[in-house]
C-alpha cells in the first residue's frame, strides 16, 4: 500500500473529483458515510455524540456524520468552532444539511469557556482539522483540544488527529495534538502514524477506502509504501522439482563470543529454518560443542581465539555473509573485520556489534562491499548514522545514508522501516511487542542471510525477511500470548509463517 503526503492526496482527490467525476459533496458524502458506519459498527447502541467542527474539509465531513447519527437516533451535540470567517462550501452545505434536525443541537465554540463538559461514555467526534493543517494549532483550537485530551470520553478522530502534520512534526506543538482512541484515515494511511512518537495521538488507526480513483493512485509516486503480504508474495521465487542445495547457496554466518552463543546457535538455526541450502556458521573455538549439538545441521568454522571473532574462513565458495550477532567488539575483532570488508565481494548482512564497531570507525564505511544490508535497532542506528529529535528526521537521515552508502538499510522497531538504495522506504506492519525480547533480531540476521544466500537481491532479501519474521512472531503469539514470546518460538513459527506467505 502507498504513503502519500498531504500534497499528494489532496492530488488524488481533485484527480478523483474531475475524472470519476463526482461532485465533491459527493465525495464528502461517501468518505463520511464510511466514517458513520464504522462508528455505528463500533458503538452499536445510541450514544451522546460530541463532534468538533473545523473550517474545512474534515469540519464538513464531521457535519455529514452528524446528519447521519442523529437519523440513526444518536443524541448529537455540533460544537463549531469559530477560528475562522471562512468555511469551505462544502461544509457550508453539510451545515445547510444539519439545521433543524430531530436529536441535532448546533452550538458556536467563541471561546473556552463554552466548552461543554465531556463525560467518560461521550463519543466525542474530532473534525477540527484533517489533511490541511497547514500550522501548529494556537488560540481557541489550541484550547479545545486540550480539553478533549483531558476528558476521559472516547476519542474518534477523523482522517488525522487534529494538531498532527500528515508527515512532519518535527517543528510541531506537541501539546497542541488531540490524543485519540481511533482514527479513521480516508483511502491511506498517514506517513506519521507509522512513527512511535505519534501512536499517542493516533491511538488504533484503520484505513478506509473511499474508492478514490485508481488511476492516479498507480501513477503518483511516493518513496513511502506499507509491505502486505500479496507484495511480498509477489517477490518470492519458485522452487523446481530438480533444485538441489547448491541451487540455494551456501552462506557464512560470523557470530557468537564467549557468553554469547546464544546468539549464534539463534541466527543459524532461523537460517536453516529459511530455506539456505549450506550453512557455515563462524564462531569462537570454545562454542565448538555446543553448536555441533544445537544445530546439527550447520557445518562449523573454528576461530582460532577461544572467545571471539579475530579471523574467517576462506570466503570463495560463499555466497552470502553475515556478521554481527553476539561477536563483541574486542580490538582483534575490529581488525578482523577491516579484513573481511575489503576482502568480501558478495551480499553482506551488518548487524548487532557488527554495526557498532563501524559505528565507532567511521572510516570503514567508505569501505563497504555491495549489496550490504545494515539491520540496527535505534540505539545502533545512532551509533551508525547519528542522533536525531524525531521519527520523521530519523526516517530522512535513514533514506539519505542507504543512498549515499548505496546499502540497504533497515531499522527495527514497530512498523520496521526497510530504505533502498534508491530512495524507496517500505514499512511492515507485520511483528508484535511480543518480539520485543532478547534474540530476537539474532533470528531476522539469519533469515536475511538465508534469502540473500539463495539468491534473493539484498532489498528484496530484506522485505521478505522482515515481513516474514514479524509474521512468525505474530502466528508465535497466537498460540503463546506476547510475555511468554522467545526469540527460539519466533525461528519455531518460520514454517507456519512461510506457509502463510505463500498461500
Ligand atoms: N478532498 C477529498 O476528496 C476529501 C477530503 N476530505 C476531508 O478533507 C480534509 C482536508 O480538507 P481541507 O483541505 O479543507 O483541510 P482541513 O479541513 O484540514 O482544514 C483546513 C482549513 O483550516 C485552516 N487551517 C489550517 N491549519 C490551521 C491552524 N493551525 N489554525 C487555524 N486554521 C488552520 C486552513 O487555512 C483551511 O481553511 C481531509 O482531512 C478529509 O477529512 C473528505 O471530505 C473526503 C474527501
Ligand atoms: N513492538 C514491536 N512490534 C513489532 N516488532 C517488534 C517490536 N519490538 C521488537 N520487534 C522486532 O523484534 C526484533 C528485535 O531486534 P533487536 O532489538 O535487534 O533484538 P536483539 O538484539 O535482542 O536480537 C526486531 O526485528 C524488531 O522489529
Ligand atoms: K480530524
Amino acid at each position: 500500500m502507498k504513503v502519500f503526503s498531504a500534497e499528494q492526496i489532496s492530488k488524488i482527490d481533485t484527480f478523483t473529483i474531475e475524472h470519476e467525476p463526482i461532485a465533491s459533496i459527493d465525495l464528502m458524502e461517501r468518505a463520511s458515510s464510511k466514517i458513520y458506519n464504522w462508528i455505528v459498527g463500533k458503538f452499536p447502541s445510541p450514544q451522546n455524540c460530541k463532534i468538533f467542527i473545523g473550517p474545512g474539509n474534515n469540519g464538513g465531513d464531521g457535519l455529514a456524520v452528524a446528519r447521519m447519527l442523529a437519523e440513526k437516533n444518536y443524541s448529537v451535540e455540533v460544537f463549531l468552532l469559530k477560528i475562522s470567517d471562512k468555511i469551505a462550501s462544502d461544509a457550508q452545505v453539510n451545515l445547510s444539511r444539519i439545521q433543524n434536525k430531530k436529536n441535532l443541537d448546533i452550538y458556536e465554540l467563541t471561546s473556552i469557556d463554552n466548552m461543554p463538559w465531556l463525560f467518560p461514555d461521550d463519543i466525542v467526534i474530532d473534525a477540527v482539522f484533517g489533511s490541511g493543517l497547514s500550522r501548529p494549532l494556537s488560540g481557541l483550537a489550541l484550547e479545545i483540544v486540550n480539553a478533549i485530551n483531558a476528558s476521559e470520553a472516547n476519542v474518534v478522530s477523523i482522517d488525522v488527529p487534529s494538531g498532527l502534520m500528515c508527515e512532519d512534526n518535527s517543528t510541531n506543538n506537541t501539546r497542541g495534538i488531540v490524543q485519540a482512541d481511533y482514527t479513521l484515515s480516508f483511502q491511506f494511511p498517514k506517513l506519521a502514524f507509522l512513527f512511535p512518537e505519534n501512536a499517542k495521538y493516533v491511538g488504533e488507526w484503520e484505513v478506509l477506502p473511499i474508492d478514490l480513483h485508481q488511476e492516479i493512485i498507480k501513477s503518483e509516486l511516493t518513496p513511502y509504501k506499507i509491505l502486505n503480504r500479496e507484495f511480498v508474495k509477489s517477490l518470492l521465487m519458485p522452487r523446481k522439482k530438480f533444485d538441489h542445495k547448491g541451487t540455494y547457496g551456501h552462506g557464512l554466518l560470523i557470530s557468537g563470543s564467549y557468553g554469547k552463543m546464544g546468539a549464534a546457535i539463534l541466527a543459524s538455526r532461523a537460517s536453516l529454518r529459511s530455506g539456505i541450502g549450506l550453512l557455515t556458521s563462524h564462531i569462537p573455538r570454545l562454542g565448538y560443542q555446543i553448536m555441533q549439538t544445537a544445530v546439527p545441521e550447520t557445518m562449523v568454522s573454528i576461530d582460532r581465539s577461544d572467545i571471539i571473532f579475530t579471523e574467517f574462513p576462506n570466503l570463495d565458495q560463499f555466497k552470502a555473509i553475515a556478521i554481527g550477532p553476539g561477536i563483541d567488539k574486542k580490538q582483534n575483532s575490529y581488525k578482523a573485520m577491516i579484513d573481511l570488508l575489503k576482502e568480501v565481494k558478495v551480499p553482506m548482512v551488518l548487524d548487532a556489534d557488527a554495526i557498532n564497531i563501524i559505528g565507532e570507525h567511521p572510516e570503514l564505511k567508505d569501505d563497504l562491499p555491495m549489496g550490504c544490508v545494515f539491520t540496527p535497532h535505534m540505539k545502533e542506528f545512532e551509533r551508525l548514522v547519528g542522533k536525531s529529535k524525531d521519527s520523521y528526521t530519523r526516517n530522512c537521515m535513514q533514506r539519505e545514508f542507504a543512498k549515499e552508502h548505496q546499502l540497504t538499510l533497515v531499522l527495527k522497531g514497530a512498523y520496521t522501516a526497510i530504505c533502498c538504495p534508491e530512495g524507496s522506504c517500505y514499512f511492515n506492519p507485520t511483528g508484535n511487542p511480543g518480539m520485543a525480547t532478547a534474540g530476537s533480531g539474532d533470528v531476522l540476521t539469519g533469515i536475511i542471510l538465508s534469502l540473500l544466500s539463495q539468491g534473493y537481491s539484498s532489498h528484496v532479501a530484506a522485505i521478505i525477511g522482515v515481513y516474514l519474521h514479524g509474521l512468525a512472531g505474530d502466528l508465535a503469539s497466537v498460540d503463546l500470548g506476547i510475555e511468554a514470546l522467545t526469540a527460539s518460538d519466533i525461528i519455531d513459527y518460520l514454517p507456519k509463517a512461510w506457509l502463510k506467505l505463500k498461500k
